[in-house]
C-alpha cells in the first residue's frame, strides 16, 4: 500500500534526526519511494519553540496501518523522542498522514491525520510529492495551503 509519513524535528541536529529516522524506517517491509525537500517551518500550534525542519516521505508497505504507526513510534523512541509537552519541541516526530484510502477514527490512529489540511508544514512537502492528491475534504492539494510560514531549504 502507498502511504505518506510526515517527519519533523526542532531540537538538536535536525538534519541528523531526519536522516536517521528515514534510514531506520527503511527496510524490507517499508520501501521509501520518495523524499521531499526539507522545509524550515514556523512552529504550528504552540508558537514559543524553535523553528522546525519538516519533510514528507512516500512509502510502499505491506504493513497494516496500525503496524506502520507502531514502527513510526518505535523509531521515535529509538531516536530519543520524549513526549513532554503536547505540540511542544521534539528531537523527532513521525506522523502517519495518509494510508492508501483508509479512513480511521480510532483514538490510537486517525486517518487521514486530523490536522493535515491545517498544517502548511505538512501540505507543502506533501504537494511536492503528490501534486495530484485529493484530500479528505474532496479538495485538491493544489488548492489548500494550511497555516504557518514554510520555506524549502534548497530549490
Ligand atoms: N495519524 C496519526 N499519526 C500519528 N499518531 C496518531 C495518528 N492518529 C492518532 N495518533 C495518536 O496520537 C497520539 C499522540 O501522538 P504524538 O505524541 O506524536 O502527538 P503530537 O505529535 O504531540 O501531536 P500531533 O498528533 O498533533 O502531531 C499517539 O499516541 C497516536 O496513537
Ligand atoms: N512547524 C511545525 N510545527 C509543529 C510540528 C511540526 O512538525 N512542525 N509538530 C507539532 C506536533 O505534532 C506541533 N507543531
Amino acid at each position: 500500500m502507498r502511504a505518506f509519513l510526515g517527519l519533523g524535528s526542532n531540537l538538536g541536529d535536525r538534519a541528523h534526526y531526519l536522516e536517521e529516522a528515514i534510514s531506520a524506517l527503511a527496510g524490507p517491509l517499508i520501501k521509501v519511494e520518495a523524499t521531499s525537500r526539507i522545509y524550515e517551518t514556523e512552529p504550528w500550534g504552540l508558537m514559543d519553540q524553535p523553528l522546525y525542519w519538516n519533510l514528507v516521505i512516500e512509502v510502499e508497505t505491506s504493513l497494516e496501518p496500525l503496524e506502520l504507526l507502531h514502527v513510526c513510534q518505535a523509531v521515535e523512541h529509538q531516536l530519543g523522542r520524549e513526549r513532554l509537552v503536547h505540540w511542544g519541541p521534539r528531537t523527532i516526530d513521525i506522523d502517519l498522514l495518509i494510508y492508501d484510502n483508509t479512513v480511521s477514527e480510532s483514538k490510537e490512529l486517525i486517518l487521514p491525520h486530523p490536522y493535515l489540511e491545517e498544517r502548511a508544514f505538512v501540505l507543502a512537502p506533501l504537494r511536492e510529492l503528490a501534486p495530484e492528491l485529493v484530500l479528505p475534504s474532496g479538495r485538491s492539494i493544489a488548492e489548500v495551503s494550511g497555516e504557518g510560514k514554510v520555506h524549502p531549504l534548497s530549490i
